[in-house]
């Protein structure tokens, strides 16, 4: 809760002392890590008691509720919550576990204010243990208590503009600079997985934020829809709903991520729709994102449809092939690292899914590089992403090699299947069969066929014959492998 968080911080020395949000997202964040991988049951038998008491120096202090507990927990966890502590970057070196007499639960399991939602894989209403049954009325959110920790990675000057994203960007950045323009209030970003909805959802946030002309930044409410339903349903829980609702339309801009969160969540989208007209009338501006159009969001009561789609309804597309160059030139430019040209092509031609993937196979490239010392080349980028780029091989039909080793040897692609066998014909095709064998998953028998109703043997003869006079000749050998390259990306 809230005003718990504040004794916490207070309670401690501040010194080295991260803000209290991200002490709170990588508590949560080890939290949800933890039940990862010991599994439901173990966590909520032993884990779900540990709450962060606060940070002393470079030590993170763990409150227990029993000596037994603390004992068992510094034999079977004591390394692992160290290490995750570590991994988190907050500046925690050590664990100390410890035996606090009344629970001092001041960011305990049940603390609202969780960053990443891990908490809420816990059904709300699951009976407590007695432990953590002490659930004070949060008192009223006080203005800008609302704001969620934003990445600094995600501004509009690391966000990269293209066709695809040129329109919602331009809304994001017409909301940013004049919230509450007419016609753009709401603005609603939609787009699929992973193209860059949250990264602009925070250029926002950090962009209102800013101090104004020497004063203070506006205020920004920034959560997911998720979190969202967290707070409303703890503000329920302790009967402060009043509360709630004051905080949130205490401030300017209302901010929601992954709004197809609330499909099927009836109360929590009434309390949406409330707060949503609420601010509205009061010439504030919301900004909501999801994967879909408000049209599509079946589940969404109607009014909340109409509402949502009554705004600035901006599509972010799926990236183009310039797109993701330029992301990945920008992203190995921003990491100091030359990465040569070829290989971002490489990169663009063969991760086309979405921008989450293309970035994570590039960061991956760059800590290989820097781990050893060596440069980025095609040949270690196929190495090092082999898993990666195996999940994207794109499936090669025996038309498109038929077609594409026609055009290299100039020949008609009917020959692929006439009987002509004259060697300038002939070879070609048997280029064709042994790439169709190498490229696709089709038998003998059904590349036979392809090409103009062959016997298996003949394509057998083919691949071998292909594969010897690869072994004996490197021109050719090299002539082929262009072809295997540029049929796979
Ligand atoms: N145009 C862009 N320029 C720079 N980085 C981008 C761009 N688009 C996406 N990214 C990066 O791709 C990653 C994924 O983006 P983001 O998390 O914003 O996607 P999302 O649409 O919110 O995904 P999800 O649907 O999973 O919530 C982030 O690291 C983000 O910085």
């Amino acid at each position: 809760m809230p005003d718990q968080h504040a004794n916490a911080a207070s309670s401690l020395p501040a010194s080295g002392l991260p803000d209290d949000a991200r002490l709170d997202a990588a508590w949560a964040r080890i939290r949800g890590r933890l039940r990862e991988e010991v599994g439901e049951a173990e966590y909520r038998t032993w884990l779900r008691q540990l709450t962060l008491a606060g940070i002393e120096g470079e030590e993170a202090v763990i409150h227990v509720p029993s000596r037994f507990l603390r004992d068992w927990l510094r034999g079977q966890y004591g390394d692992r919550l160290r290490a995750l502590w570590q991994a988190e970057s907050v500046g925690v070196r050590r664990v100390d576990i410890r035996v606090a007499a009344a629970p001092g639960a001041l960011r305990g399991a049940d603390a609202p204010a969780a960053a990443d939602g891990a908490d809420l894989a816990e059904p709300l209403s699951a009976t407590r243990p007695a432990s953590e049954a002490r659930v004070e009325a949060p008192k009223p959110e006080p203005r800008g208590d609302w704001a969620a920790p934003l990445d600094p990675r995600f501004t509009f000057d690391s966000f990269i503009v293209g066709k695809p994203n040129e329109f919602a960007h331009a809304c994001a950045r017409r909301v940013a600079e004049k919230p509450n323009s007419p016609g753009f209030n709401p603005l609603f970003l939609y787009g699929g997985v992973g193209l860059g909805k949250t990264h602009l959802m925070h250029a926002i946030a950090w962009a209102i934020r800013e101090p104004q002309m020497g004063g203070p930044g506006r205020s920004v409410a920034y959560m997911s829809a998720e979190k969202f339903m967290y707070r409303f349903i703890a503000a329920l829980r302790s009967q402060s709903t009043m509360e709630f609702k004051e905080s949130l339309r205490s401030v300017d801009v209302l901010m929601i991520d992954d709004l197809q969160f609330l499909i099927g969540k009836d109360n929590t989208q009434e309390e949406f729709f409330h707060t949503f007209n609420a601010l509205v009338d009061q010439g504030k501006q919301i900004v909501v994102s999801s994967d879909k159009p408000p049209s599509d969001l079946a589940g969404l009561e109607d009014r909340l449809r109409t509402r949502l789609g009554c705004g600035m309804v901006a599509d972010i597309h799926a990236t183009t092939y310039e797109l993701r160059i330029s992301i990945l030139e920008s992203k190995a430019a921003s990491a100091g690292v030359d990465v040569p040209a070829r290989v971002l092509e490489f990169l663009a031609h063969k991760i086309t899914s979405n921008v989450r993937e293309l970035e994570g196979a590039l960061n991956r490239l760059i800590a290989h590089a820097n781990l050893f010392g060596r440069p980025v080349t095609l040949e270690s980028c196929q190495e090092v992403l082999h898993d990666i780029l195996r999940a994207h091989d794109r499936r090669v039909t025996i038309e498109e090699i038929q077609k594409r080793v026609a055009e290299h040897y100039n020949i008609r692609i009917s020959d692929m299947s006439s009987a002509r066998r004259a060697r300038n014909v002939a070879r070609p095709r048997q280029v064709a069969m042994y790439l169709s064998k190498q490229l696709t998953s089709r038998s003998l028998p059904e590349i036979g066929r392809r090409f103009g109703n062959r016997d298996h043997t003949t394509v057998m003869h083919a691949v071998s014959r292909v594969a010897e006079l690869m072994q004996g000749d490197a021109g050719f050998a090299e002539d082929v492998e262009l072809l295997r390259r540029m049929l796979e990306t």
